[in-house]
């Protein structure tokens, strides 16, 4: 089948909506045809810009039947992680907005507060919906006002603590809530888990679906006649479902269950959340939709099209999902990325049957899908659980297996305690492989992987690991595999250099020079962490500089580094981790309590959150980019050796 979309020809029903008010002034019997111009348009845009297509594919029909049924944005309506709101805001306000979509000073691609009114929430970390519903629902009954809260969370989405500390407390609240499940089977990959099987038997048992198709028409009729029969046929279906055992997990929770119904079909769509709409208390509405819907090659592979980079709509994408920013143009394979790099390194751990891997959702984007598919039985996706994933990992750690998670950095961030109070605290032996460390580029400020320098560098017994290169990547993750206490290794999102050469480590976890400067006394030292050696590298190629790659953060091998601190004029540290808290400001405090001042310099990320743009103009806005870098260089070598 051609993957080109089906283009309609009639007229743009878009050109009438500008708001959601709009779209309510349509008839219902022109919804089915707006859906089919989002869904191409959403195709179009996402095509010329990149982004998370499949899941906005899938939630087409729901998106416009939600803005069509509650009075957005007096009716707070919020989107799980986000991703998948590229449609709503079209709706809202932002359909032309979508040509800069994620890119700087565009649109985000996610859900924000200041973007708009129709963003009550903003979002990006998945799970966080019915918790904010939630909080929503109560401030409305606090406030005396009249207002709804629909939280919309996916199937993959559901699976984090987070979503069940949520429906715990609103179903014993009896909060008034409607929480939209859009079950389309998938989180990034296939979704995992026992809650998964839990909505498949409640998508296929034969009896619920039974119960389902008889009430189906009863719960779409509208009106209070509607209402008369949707209570006695709810009443009526979970007496039997609690006579044949059938109930969901959510009416145990205290919530009313509806459906499962087809997330295509608009009509129907329509007339149950109307209905909804007129009921109070915790109520879930169990949709089913298909990602990618609408577009062949994206409902073929789901996966793939999760995340894009620009494509040809006329052509099935072919590359591997490392990255959301690469480009379908390219010719020859990509250069290498770290995420590569340590899925190459994993592959050598193939043989030892003591490695185990985990990961919290990510295989695709963490690099992991050969070792999954080599060693099935050592390769664990948790879900959405990145506590649980940590947590894990300790318990396996204790029976002496090792364990390697895994885990993008701003999402390790949920698992701070778990790190502190299940791994370090107990010394175990968990090797946290962080990926996407420092800045991310065009999903910004909620995926940046910031903090990781400064949460970790605060953990007693975690050491870590900042490599600049593939070669010390793998020698450092060698290392980690093996010791006898927890380690962490970071590195970013993007193209890893090989190997940059220059002098060898004196010890394991020594420090490296990477270029040593003719006259020490009459140049700087350049200290770089992690992926800043090849930046710092190239910025000083025609100053005075030696650099040095510390490639440990936590120990930091202070008896190399003290005597070339001393030796040389002044010194300056780069690293790509938030400036308080990090890593040069301990270095700082520490040399300071020695007694030895020198000028010094330090360049890290500001305390603010970073846009989205691309990694490179983040890195620019940061000082960090080879060309900042360079200028900060010459000014600060001018400042300290006067010609
Ligand atoms: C805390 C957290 N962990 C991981 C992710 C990465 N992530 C983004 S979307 C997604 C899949 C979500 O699946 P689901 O909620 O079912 O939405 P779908 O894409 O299927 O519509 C994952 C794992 C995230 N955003 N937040
Ligand atoms: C929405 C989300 O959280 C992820 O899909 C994220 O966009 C992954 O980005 P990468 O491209 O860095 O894997
Ligand atoms: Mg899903």
């Amino acid at each position: 089948m051609s993957p080109t979309p089906n283009h309609p020809t009639d007229f743009n029903l878009l050109d009438l909506i500008d708001q959601p008010a709009d779209l309510r002034r349509l008839p219902k019997r022109q919804l089915v045809q707006l859906a089919t111009q989002l869904r191409a348009e959403l195709i179009e845009r996402v095509a010329q810009t990149g982004g998370h297509l499949a899941a906005n594919l899938g939630v087409v029909e729901l998106t416009i039947a939600l803005h069509y049924v509650f009075n957005t944005p007096d009716d707070r309506l919020i989107w799980d992680v986000g991703h998948q709101s590229y449609g709503h805001k079209m709706l809202t306000g932002r359909r032309e907005a979508m040509s800069g979509l994620r890119t700087r000073d565009g649109i985000s691609g996610f859900t924000r507060r200041v973007e708009s009114d129709f963003d009550p929430f903003g979002a990006g970390h998945s799970s966080t919906s019915i918790s904010a519903a939630l909080g929503m629902a109560v401030a409305a009954k606090l406030r005396g006002e009249d207002h709804h809260a629909v939280a919309v969370i996916g199937d993959g989405a559901l699976t984090a603590g987070q979503a069940f500390e949520a429906l715990n407390h609103a179903g014993d609240m009896k909060a008034n809530l409607l929480v939209v499940l859009n079950d389309n089977e998938m989180s990034i990959s296939r979704n995992v888990g026992a809650l998964n099987q839990h909505l498949t038997r409640l998508r296929s048992n034969p009896v619920v679906n039974k119960l389902r198709q008889g009430g189906q028409n009863l719960l779409s009729q509208t009106g209070p006649l509607g209402e008369i029969l949707n209570t006695t046929r709810v009443g009526l279906r979970d007496g039997m479902k609690h006579l044949l055992g059938v109930t969901s997990l959510f009416e145990e929770l205290g919530f009313a269950y509806f459906g499962p119904i087809d997330g295509h079909d608009l009509p129907l769509l329509v007339d149950t959340l109307e209905n909804l709409r007129r009921q109070t208390g915790p109520r879930l509405l169990h949709v089913v939709t298909q990602k990618g819907r609408g577009f062949n090659p994206a409902e073929l592979d789901p996966v793939r099209y999760h995340g894009v980079g620009k494509f040809d709509p006329e052509k099935v994408i072919k590359l591997e999902p490392q990255s959301v920013s690469q480009s379908t143009a390219q010719k020859t394979p990509p250069p290498k990325t770290w995420t590569m790099a340590f899925g190459d390194w994993l592959d050598t751990q193939g043989g030892n049957p003591s490695v185990v891997v985990i990961t919290p959702a990510m295989i695709e984007g963490s690099g992991l899908a050969g070792f999954a598919a080599r060693h099935p039985q050592r390769c664990f996706d948790v879900g959405i659980a990145e506590q649980h994933a940590v947590t894990f990992a300790g318990g396996l750690a204790a029976e002496g297996l090792r364990p390697v998670v895994a885990i993008y950095s701003t999402f390790l961030q949920r698992a701070w305690d778990q790190m502190i109070h299940d791994i370090a605290l107990q010394n175990l032996p968990v090797l946290f492989a962080v990926d996407r460390a420092g800045l991310v580029g065009p999903d910004g400020a909620t995926h940046a992987g910031s903090f990781d320098l400064a949460f970790g560098q605060a953990v007693p017994n975690l050491k870590i690991a900042v490599p600049a290169d593939a070669a010390d990547l793998h020698a450092v993750l060698d290392w980690g595999i093996a010791a006898d206490s927890p380690v962490l290794v970071r590195y970013p999102r993007g193209e890893c250099p090989s190997d940059l050469g220059g002098e060898a480590a004196r010890t394991p976890l020594g420090l490296r020079v990477r270029r040593r400067a003719e006259d020490p006394h009459q140049s700087l030292l350049v200290i770089a962490l992690g992926s800043k050696v090849q930046a710092a590298l190239n910025a000083s190629a025609d100053l005075a500089a030696t650099v040095v790659d510390l490639r440990w953060a936590k120990p930091i091998d202070w008896p190399a580094l003290l005597p070339l601190i001393h030796e040389h004029a002044a010194w300056m540290i780069i690293e790509e981790g938030s400036k308080l808290s990090s890593i040069g400001a301990s270095m700082i405090a520490h040399t300071s309590e020695l007694g030895l001042f020198k000028p010094v310099k330090h360049i890290a990320l500001p305390d603010t959150f970073i846009e989205h743009g691309t990694r490179t103009e983040c890195l620019a806005d940061c000082g960090l980019d080879e060309r900042s870098l360079n200028s900060t260089m010459t000014d600060f070598l001018r400042q300290v050796l006067p010609a």
